[in-house]
């Protein structure tokens, strides 16, 4: 399947999937007909809350959960009809580690290449356990690693048969802040890698920080899909802060303009405004405060974050 690029060359989906929906044993549908196509070389961060349908996705795509219908195919080839091919092209990092404690790094992540049938290549391995700052742990066992490490070893492991597409469920769920970033910036590495990277997250702050597009996906539906910079400029509000330089004690009443607010101390006006808007009012605004007698020291705006797009189109959690 092909899509068109902003530039207006078309480009082909390394992973396309179509009208694809899922409707568990118990008669629960977790997926709705969800279509999505997914760019060579992109960060996708699927961003929803618990339960809305993302493990599932990821798990039919890895051939781990049986479809109810629709389709989902990998550089143009089926999943179904062709599986070894496919998965091959296919590295994921489960939500929960399943690693054996005692196993040492290195062989830990040899072991996962073989469950793919390919040869031994202690070179890429090396190279793998080395972006991943791993190298120095290579005879280490798992259980002397610390919880990011253990997390950049299932990263290893899901990059042992180097495939094309990496899915990294959740990379952050429970990690500190500190560790969040270290994750982040592995991903761009393994981006640069060459690798197409889909993430799944709660963490509003993760998609708008990596991804080049979000998706955003409530009760089995994509709900909306959208480069991360343009669905920032084409839904954000922005908030205009106007520093006093004398503050009031309340709102002078020629100034009840829609939008406008005093900050709790009075020391500042913050101006609430629309970027869509045709003229977002600041021109008129600033007359007003003119006439008012109010003299303005400073003025910033400050963008809306993806954060609150997302709480604004999913209600926070599902
Ligand atoms: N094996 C199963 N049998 C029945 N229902 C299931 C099964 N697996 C998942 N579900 C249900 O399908 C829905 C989607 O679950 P899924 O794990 O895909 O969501 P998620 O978006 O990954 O959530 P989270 O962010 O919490 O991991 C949930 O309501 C879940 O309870």
């Amino acid at each position: 399947m092909t899509h068109e690029t902003p530039s207006g060359a078309a480009e082909t989906a390394v992973l396309s999937i179509d009208g694809l929906s899922k409707t568990y044993a118990g008669g629960f549908t977790a997926l709705k007909s969800v279509d999505l196509d997914i760019r060579k070389g992109e960060i996708f961060a699927l961003l929803g809350p618990n339960g809305a349908g993302k493990t599932t996705l990821i798990g039919i795509v890895c051939g781990l959960v049986n479809a109810t219908a629709g389709r989902v195919e990998v550089f143009g080839h089926d999943i179904d009809g062709d599986y070894r091919k496919t998965r091959a092209r296919i590295g994921l990092v489960p939500q929960e580690m399943s690693i054996d404690m005692f196993t040492k790094v290195k062989d830990a992540v040899a072991y996962s290449r073989g469950l793919f049938g390919k040869p031994a290549d202690p070179g890429y391995i090396e190279q793998v356990l080395r972006d991943l700052s791993l190298w120095d742990k290579r005879d280490t066992q798992m259980r002397a690693l610390s919880g990011g490490m253990k997390r950049r070893v299932m990263i290893a492991k899901a990059l042992s048969h180097d495939p094309d597409i990496l899915f990294l469920d959740e990379p952050t769920a429970g990690v500190d802040v500190e560790l969040r970033q270290g994750m982040w910036q592995v991903v761009e590495k393994l981006r640069q890698r060459g690798k197409t990277i889909i993430l799944t997250t709660h963490y509003i702050q993760e998609a708008e920080e990596m991804a080049d597009r979000v998706g955003v996906i409530r009760q089995g539906e994509i709900v909306l899909v959208e480069e991360t910079a343009k669905l920032m400029a084409k839904l954000g509000r922005k908030q205009l802060i106007l520093q006093l330089a004398e503050p009031l004690m309340s709102l002078p009443p020629e100034l009840t303009v829609e939008g406008l607010t005093l900050a709790p101390d009075g020391d500042a006006l913050h101006f609430d405004y629309d970027t869509k808007a045709d003229r977002p009012g600041i021109t008129t605004l600033l007359a007003s405060l003119n006439a008012a007698g109010v003299s303005v020291r400073d003025l910033e705006t400050r963008q809306s974050s993806l954060e609150e797009i997302f709480v604004d189109l999913v209600g926070g959690a599902s």
